[in-house]
């Protein structure tokens, strides 16, 4: 049975990184991606944005939507500070199983924990199942569809906080108009766009920051 695009991805690291090498993993990643096949990971030019989101909101608690295949969950759990700990959802059977993989070669595993499921179930599980108070930092990846019910599940549920931060992708490729409407005209966020390009391509995408004001 021949292998999936996610599977020769991640053999291409195992072969080629540098296990518990974050960076390296990232980088070997972004080869193979650039290189030989197309792949939906946020990438390095978007990847840098994250990077510095990541570093100003400086997390305890911070959640993903959409692993995919761990790139950056590993790109995120890199930057966190001892004791800090991110939770990646992933609602694929075959991109969870790629992403565990990917997670622990990296080396971040003891940061990173990855949870099996929809985000719309998991969402309401983090309290009392994951123990988390409110989360600092979300990094939207998943669904485009998604951002605006996840984003109002996420306040819902209460967890986010003054000075939360939610990162979303793909805001202009493929595309989250909802959403940008949404967080732009609600007086509950601050909103920031950081125009980019879709990964490993020349399309134009961008980022947009939403800091939740409580
Ligand atoms: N509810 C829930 N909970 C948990 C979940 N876990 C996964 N999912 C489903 C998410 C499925 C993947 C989401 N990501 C994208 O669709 C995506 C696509 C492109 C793209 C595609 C084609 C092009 F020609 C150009 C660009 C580029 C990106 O950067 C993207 O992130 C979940 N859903
Ligand atoms: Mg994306």
């Amino acid at each position: 049975m021949n292998q999936s695009k996610e599977q020769r991805i991640l053999n291409f690291v195992l072969q080629n990184a540098v296990r518990g090498d974050p960076r390296s993993v990232v980088d070997t990643i972004d080869r193979y991606c650039s290189q030989k096949e197309w792949a939906m990971n946020v990438g390095n030019e978007k990847g840098l944005i994250l990077d510095k989101t990541v570093e100003e909101a400086s997390p305890s608690v911070a959640l993903e939507l959409g692993s995919y295949c761990g790139y950056s969950a590993v790109r995120i759990g890199r930057l966190l500070k001892a004791g800090a700990r991110l939770l990646t959802v992933e609602f694929n059977p075959q991109f969870a199983a790629i992403a565990k993989q990917m997670i622990e070669f990296a080396g971040v595993q003891d940061k990173v924990k990855l949870l099996e499921g929809p985000s719309e179930e998991i969402i309401p599980q983090l309290k009392k199942k994951y123990e988390v108070d409110t989360l600092d930092f979300v990094f939207l990846d998943h669904w485009k569809d998604r951002y605006t019910p996840d984003t109002i599940l996420l306040q819902e549920c209460n967890l986010l906080r003054k000075g939360s931060v939610l990162l979303a992708d793909n805001v202009i490729f493929p595309g989250a108009p909802e959403f940008l409407n949404y967080v732009r005209k609600s007086p509950h966020f601050q909103c920031t766009n950081y125009p980019s390009h879709l990964e490993y391509m020349e399309v134009e995408d961008a980022m947009e920051k939403a800091v939740f004001l409580g």
